[in-house]
């Protein structure tokens, strides 16, 4: 994962000091890409130990076209409880309840989850029903049929629900492309918080071709991460210059359950991840 540290030191190096939305302050660069060959390894970074558990149920609970947290909670899985749990916050049943309480809630009391555990029409709302279309259904079919398109993208920007999402997304579009067999995606990401978003990112998107390769008959070729805004938020300079001081190690093994056949069968037991020695994890504050 060479790669990401290029990223890393591209933005330190190179980047702009910048305001943002959430008043921590980063620095920033505008365009970037990265390419990863899903022919040499699974690009899980090796330089902090990264969650993977997170991410493969984030992208179940995308492809089930979910967007309420508590598939998420029931799982364990945090990454998207703070933007519910601020909301709730604001709101009249509010009792200083802290995180982990209100986590506790949304596992046990289900009307509760449907009041406060909804993001809006996020991701998963996006994928499977776009107005009205389901783009992953779509996609698939078209992979299959008309590989030689080049019109093959999925698209979760939906400018007139923008406003009912807690977040707008970042993953705003991603492109496949089909050729000699081979299987490629392209993200298209608005909006990239190096130290914990993109890592993140990256697995998820690779995990997200290997299932399609493998539903679609196709092997896994390329994927390529291009990013807007790229950005350090000021309060992990500390974390990234410590990656910067480890050597990467060789990438893990991805595999999965060979015998699904349809993307919506795939169940967090049918992937196994082997040959992952990261170094130990670093923690840092997500910017709300
Ligand atoms: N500022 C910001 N950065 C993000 O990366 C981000 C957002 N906001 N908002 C929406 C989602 C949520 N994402 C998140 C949120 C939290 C972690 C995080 O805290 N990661 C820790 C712990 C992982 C775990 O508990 O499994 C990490 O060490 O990676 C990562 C991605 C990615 N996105
Ligand atoms: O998958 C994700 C989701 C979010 N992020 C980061 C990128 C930004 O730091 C924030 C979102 O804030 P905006 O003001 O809406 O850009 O979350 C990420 O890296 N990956």
């Amino acid at each position: 994962m060479k790669t990401y540290l290029d990223l890393c030191r591209h933005i330190l190096e190179n980047g702009q000091e910048k305001d943002d939305r959430t008043n921590t302050g980063t620095k920033s660069v505008f365009g970037y890409q990265m390419r990863f060959d899903l022919q040499e390894g699974f690009p899980l970074l090796t330089t902090k130990k990264v969650h993977l558990k997170s991410i493969i149920h984030e992208l179940l609970w995308f492809i089930k076209g979910d967007t309420n947290i508590k598939y998420l909670v029931d799982n364990d899985v945090k990454i998207w409880t703070d933007w519910p749990y601020q909301k709730y916050k604001q709101s009249m049943d509010y009792k200083n309840e802290t995180i982990e309480e209100f986590s506790e809630k949304i596992k046990t009391d289900s009307e509760f989850a449907s009041k406060y555990g909804d993001l809006g029409p996020v991701y998963g709302a996006q994928w499977r029903n776009f107005n009205g279309v389901d783009q992953l259904s779509y996609i698939l079919n078209e992979i299959k049929t008309n590989p030689s398109s080049r019109r093959l993208i999925l698209s979760a920007w939906n400018p007139a629900e923008i406003k009912n999402m807690a977040l707008p997304p970042c993953h705003t579009l991603i492109q496949f492309y089909v050729n000699k067999g081979k299987l490629s995606l392209q993200l298209y990401q608005r909006s990239g918080d190096v130290f914990l978003g993109i890592p993140f990112n990256i697995a998820s998107y690779a995990l997200l071709l290997l299932m399609v390769a493998q539903v679609t008959n196709l092997e896994p070729g390329e994927f390529v991460h291009t990013i807007g805004d790229a950005h350090i938020y000021s309060n992990h300079y500390e974390q990234i210059n410590k990656q910067l001081t480890r050597t990467p190690r060789a990438l893990p093994k991805m595999s999965l359950n060979k015998n699904i056949r349809h993307l919506e069968d795939f169940r967090i037991e049918d992937f196994t991840l082997s040959d992952y020695n990261p170094y130990s994890g670093i923690k840092g504050k997500v910017a709300v």
